[in-house]
C-alpha cells in the first residue's frame, strides 16, 4: 500500500519547481512588457501564443496530458498577458478616454425626454427620479428619445432596460450600442397595474378592456373572473387610459398605472390587479456626455468577439481575475452578421478602481470592439 504522506510529499516538491519556474517566467515576462511599453508592440501575440502551444504538445510524453498541458500554458500566458496590462497602465500607456467625473445627477436645471405618453411607466419613472416639477416632453419612440440626447434637445431620457418578469428590452439595449450616449444612473418601479374607467363606471356593465399586450398578460388572473370582457391590445397602457376617456364610453376600462388614471381623470376601479407582486422595471438614465457619478459602482459594457471557441471565456476571464462581481450578461445579434453576437456586461465596479482599469484594458485589447455604456 501507498503511503498518502509519502506521495503529497513528492507533490510538494514538484510544486515547489513550479512555483519557482513561474516565478522566473513572469519575471522575463516582466522584461518582454518593459520591451513593448518601449516599442508599442501589443501585448497579445496569437501567432507566439500558438507556436508555444504547438511546441509544447510535442514536448508531452503522455498523450493523456496532451489537453491539459495545453489548456495549462493558455492560462501561463493569459496570465501573462494580464500582468502587462497592468504595467502598460501604471506607465502611462492607457487607452482610457477621458470622461467628466460629478458629485451627482442635476436634477433641478435640466430638460427630460422620455418615450411614450403622460401616465406610462416611462414618465413614472422620470417623476419618480427627477421629481414632479421636471421639464420634460415625450416622444413616439426609443430612437426618438436617443436622438434627441444626442442632438442636446433633451439633457437626459429615462428608458426602460429590463423588466424581473419579461426580461431585457432588446430595442433599448440595441440603442445604446448604436449612440454614443452613456448611462449615468438607474432606477427601478414597480410595475402596478390597476384597472381605470370613468368616474361612475360600474363593472358589472363593462364589456371592453383595453391595455399594452404585457399589461393583459400580467393581470391574467383578475381577466380570469371576467371573461366575458373584450381584451383589446393597445401600444401602451397610457394610451388605453386615454381611450377610455376619448370614448366616454362608461362600458369600456383600461389596465394602466394609477398614474395615469390621474392624467387622464379617470377612477380607479381597482388597485394592484396584477397577478405577481414582484413585478419590476429596471429604466436607465442617458445623457450625451462622457459624465459619471464619482461614487459610481456599476459598469456597463458591451463587446463583440470572434466567432471562436472559448473567446467569450476568455474575455470574461479578465473581469474574474480581478476580482470583480459580474452580475449580468446578455447577447444580442450584431446587425448584418449572421450568428455573429455582441455581449452586453455588468460588474460591479468605479470607473477609477484599478482592478476596473485593468479588466477593461484586457478585454479592450483581446476583443474586436469594447464600449463603455456607462458608470452609475
Ligand atoms: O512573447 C511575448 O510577446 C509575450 O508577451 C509573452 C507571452 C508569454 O507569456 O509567453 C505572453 C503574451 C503573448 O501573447 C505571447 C507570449
Amino acid at each position: 500500500m501507498l503511503d498518502l504522506g509519502e506521495i503529497r510529499e513528492k507533490i510538494d516538491g514538484i510544486d515547489k519547481q513550479l512555483v519557482s519556474l513561474f516565478e522566473e517566467r513572469m519575471a522575463l515576462c516582466h522584461s518582454v512588457a518593459e520591451y513593448k511599453i518601449s516599442t508599442g508592440k501589443k501585448v497579445l501575440d496569437t501567432e507566439r501564443e500558438n507556436a508555444k502551444l504547438a511546441a509544447i504538445t510535442k514536448m508531452v510524453q503522455n498523450p493523456e496530458n496532451v489537453h491539459a498541458i495545453n489548456d495549462l500554458f493558455s492560462q501561463i500566458m493569459a496570465n501573462s498577458r494580464k500582468m502587462q496590462y497592468r504595467l502598460l497602465e501604471e506607465n502611462g500607456q492607457t487607452l482610457r478616454e477621458p470622461y467628466e467625473a460629478v458629485n451627482e445627477v442635476d436634477k433641478t436645471n435640466c430638460k427630460v425626454v422620455y418615450q411614450g405618453v403622460p401616465g406610462a411607466y416611462s414618465y413614472i419613472a422620470m417623476k419618480r427620479y427627477f421629481g414632479e416639477n421636471v421639464e420634460n416632453f415625450h416622444v413616439p419612440t426609443w430612437r426618438d428619445a436617443m436622438e434627441a440626447v444626442k442632438m442636446g434637445k433633451a439633457d437626459y431620457a429615462v428608458l426602460p432596460i429590463e423588466n424581473s418578469t419579461a426580461g431585457i428590452v432588446a430595442g433599448v439595449y440595441d440603442l445604446l450600442q448604436e449612440y454614443n450616449n452613456y448611462i449615468i444612473a438607474e432606477t427601478y418601479i414597480k410595475v402596478e397595474h390597476a384597472l381605470l374607467g370613468l368616474p361612475g363606471t360600474d363593472l358589472d356593465k363593462v364589456t371592453t378592456v383595453y391595455s399594452h399586450p404585457q399589461g393583459l398578460m400580467q393581470c391574467e388572473g383578475f381577466l380570469e373572473q371576467h371573461k366575458d370582457w373584450n381584451q383589446i391590445s393597445q401600444a401602451n397602457t397610457a394610451q388605453s387610459a386615454q381611450k377610455v376617456l376619448l370614448e366616454k364610453n362608461p362600458s369600456h376600462v383600461a389596465i394602466a398605472s394609477e398614474e395615469a388614471a390621474q392624467v387622464y381623470g379617470l377612477e380607479v376601479l381597482k388597485h394592484k390587479i396584477n397577478d405577481l407582486d414582484n413585478n419590476t422595471t429596471r429604466f436607465v438614465i442617458v445623457t450625451n456626455t462622457r459624465k459619471f457619478v464619482k461614487n459610481a459602482k456599476k459598469m456597463s459594457i458591451v463587446f463583440e468577439t470572434a466567432n471562436e471557441a472559448g473567446t467569450l471565456y476568455n474575455l470574461l476571464s479578465h473581469i474574474i481575475y480581478n476580482g470583480l462581481n459580474m452580475n449580468k450578461i446578455e447577447s444580442r445579434p450584431i446587425e448584418g452578421r449572421e450568428w455573429e453576437f455582441r455581449f452586453f456586461v455588468d460588474f460591479e465596479g468605479n470607473i477609477d478602481d484599478p482592478r476596473v482599469i485593468n479588466a477593461l484594458r484586457g478585454i479592450e485589447e483581446e476583443s474586436k470592439k469594447i464600449k463603455l455604456l456607462g458608470n452609475y
